[in-house]
This record gives structure tokens, sequence and C-alpha cells, in this order.
């Protein structure tokens, strides 16, 4: 399923980008004066091979959460239960994605992908309902688990190849749910105590960047723990070796549960040629996984938000992605996702909807 869902990932589409480009030059405005919006909304016109492309909605927010061996290393300050308490957190609407959603008019679906406490059964709900606003269905839990927390990636292989080829196909089964229940764009999102080590590594591997400069302080290290943590990741390097020309071994070695399912999301959305929204440092150290196993999933991308993470830095510019808003955000759960989601649909609304200079009968330079 992976392979096949790679050999649907085609490059974007240059007769729709030229035509959106060259109705850009028409519209009631100076041209170029959308900025970044110009060039994303005719990536978007690649991506659906059609100008102009469809609006972004409804959108659709998937959350993997998932549990780290490596916690064990004293890598982050906060028990791990808290992954399954936000989880409760997130179903039960009180989370800042809940409101940023509930703000946005997305759905939003948490998967369990690798929790180590177990959760109560997700109820066995039909298909996925995407779309929003005030009447929007409650967030939804689905029950994946591949195994209850990864291995430490300071002593061995966080997954076998098998875990993490499960997890990736899980995140592609949640991507063609969300878009067969008609999301018109996904966002990624996470939950995962201890999640920023795994991340960083993958930054380190995909990129070459220095663990030094592949990892931040996640949720608020003190000195110590962050010495520690970098020491960790640079240990983790050293040991495994991992080839950043195999994706599946590199998340086998050093990934996480969420981290895997997310490469699957994008490269799912990117074979079905729907944007998916990235959140921060989790979602894009999942997308450097994604564009190693496709290069082309990068055309699907929309890089949200500038996590105040460095390795996100890294990764984004590995990516030749540049970043919608920069915030200083670093919570993780798709915020920054939701937060950037009015400028995608903006950028794609101008070309269905602002007047041309002939048609509008206004005079051009
Ligand atoms: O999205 C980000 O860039 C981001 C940056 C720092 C922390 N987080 C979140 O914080 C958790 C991991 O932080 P830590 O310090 O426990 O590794 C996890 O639940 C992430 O969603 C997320
Ligand atoms: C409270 C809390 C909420 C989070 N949301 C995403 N990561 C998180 C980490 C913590 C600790």
């Amino acid at each position: 399923m992976i392979e096949s869902t790679i050999a649907a990932i085609r490059p974007l589409d240059e007769p729709a980008m030229v035509a959106a480009g060259e109705l850009h030059g028409r519209l009631t405005k100076p041209a170029g004066s959308l900025g970044a919006l110009e060039e994303l909304s005719v990536r978007l016109a690649g991506l659906a091979a059609a100008c102009p492309p469809p609006l972004p909605e409804p959108a659709a927010v998937a959350i993997f959460a998932g549990d780290h061996g490596v916690h064990a290393q004293g890598v982050t300050p906060w028990p791990q239960e808290v992954t399954a308490q936000m989880i409760n957190n997130f179903l039960a609407g009180g989370a800042v994605v809940n409101a940023f959603a509930r703000q946005a008019g997305a759905s939003v679906t948490v998967v369990d992908i690798g929790v180590a406490t177990p959760l109560p059964p997700a109820p066995q709900a039909g298909a996925a309902t995407p779309g929003g606003g005030a009447n929007s269905a409650a967030p939804r839990l689905v029950s994946a688990n591949v195994r209850r927390g990864t291995r430490d990636l300071a002593v061995t292989a966080a997954l076998t190849r098998d875990e993490a080829r499960a997890a990736v196909e899980t995140g592609i089964r949640i991507a063609r749910e969300l878009i067969d229940a008609g999301a018109g764009i996904l966002l990624t999102g996470d939950m995962g105590i201890g999640n920023t080590t795994p991340a960083a590594a993958l930054v380190a591997v995909f990129t070459g960047v220095d663990p030094a400069e592949a990892t931040g302080r996640g949720t608020g290290v003190d000195d110590p723990t962050y010495a520690r943590k970098i020491g960790v990741v640079r240990a983790a390097l050293a040991r495994h070796a991992p080839d950043p020309a195999d994706p599946l071994g590199v998340l086998a070695a050093v990934g996480g549960l969420e981290h895997a399912a997310l490469a699957g999301l994008i490269l799912g959305a990117a074979a079905r040629r729907v944007p998916v929204l990235l959140d921060g440092l989790i979602a894009v150290s999942a997308a450097l996984a994604a564009a190693a196993f496709a290069p082309d999933a990068v055309g699907a991308m929309v890089a949200g938000h500038r996590s105040a993470e460095p390795g996100a830095t890294a990764a984004l510019h590995h990516l030749g992605l540049d970043p919608l808003i920069d915030l200083g955000l670093r919570l993780g759960e798709g915020t920054g996702a939701l937060l950037a989601l009015p400028v995608v649909a903006g950028a794609v609304r101008v070309l269905h909807e602002v007047a041309t200079f002939d048609s509008a009968g206004v005079a051009e330079k």
C-alpha cells in the first residue's frame, strides 16, 4: 500500500499553473501584490490540475498520538500519562486545537497510533466526517494502536520495520477516509510527550544538520535536560547510522509512531492531489520522511507556520517551503496549521472571486 501510494504521486500540472499565473495578471490588483499567496495559489492549481483549484474546504485535522520509549532518558519534564490525558481533553473539546478548529470550521480526528496508557475503546463510527462550523461533529477517536509506545531509541531501534510500515499505512488510510468523506484539505496534528526528540533525530538524518542544530527545547526543557537531549540524539544517530535513502528504516530506527503515521497522511493526501497543511516540528520531520519516499509529495505540502523549534526551520529549508505564519508557536496538536488555514483559503478564493480589469472596467497601468 505504501508502494502503490508512492506510485500515484505525480508532479504538479504545468498548464494549470500557467493558467493561474496568467489569471493573477488579469485580476484587479497590481501584479505580485498578494506576495506569497500568489505562488501558493499557483501551486494549488498545479496540484488540482485545475484553474482555479477547488476551495480548500471542508478542512479536517488529524491528530496522531503516540508515546516514546526515549522518555526514560529524561528528555522531557512531562509525565508520559499526559499524552492520554490530552487525548481525553481533545475528545472533550477542551484543548487549544479544539478552540482553533471551531474558529476555522475544521473537524478533529484523533488517532491513537501508539499511546502507552490504555484509552477507552473508540466507538466503531462509520465514515470520517470532515467539515465544521458551529454545528460540526464532535471530535472523533480512531483506535489504531500499533504498540503502546516505541522502544527507547537510545538503546535499540524504536520500531521494527513492520511496525513503522503499519503506522505509515494507517496514516494513508486516514487520509483516504477523510478525503472520501469530502475533505478539501488535511491538516496535521500530533500529541506525544517526548516526541520532539525523535523529531530532532529525523531532521538531523534527513537534512544532515548537526544534532545540536536539529534539537530544541520542546515543551520547555531546562539547560541540563537540553544538553542531555542533544546527546541522546547524537548517540542515536551514531548507534543506528540510519540511511536517509531508506525512509522506512529511518522511521523505525529513530522515529515515532505519530511521525510515521503523519508521513503516511501526507503521502495519502499527495496521491489524491489534496493539499496537506503542515503544523510544527513533528509535522515537518514527518514531511521529510514523506519527501524521501516520494519527492513529488512536496507539491502537496503547505507549511502552515514556523515552529519556534530550530529543527523545524532546518526541515522547511530542506523541503524548500516558506511558512505562512511565524508567531513563535511550539504547541503542536495542529494549532499552527489551523491558524494558517484562512490564509490558504484566501489565496484560493482570490482566483474564484476577484474581478478582472476587463470585467470590472478598471484601467491598467
Ligand atoms: O509543533 C511543534 O513544533 C512542537 C514543539 C514543541 C513541543 N510540541 C508538543 O509538545 C510535546 C512534545 O514535547 P517534549 O518536550 O515532551 O518532547 C508533543 O505533544 C508536541 O505536540 C510541539
Ligand atoms: C499540556 C500539554 C499540551 C500539549 N499539546 C501538545 N503537546 C502538549 C504537551 C503538553 C504538556
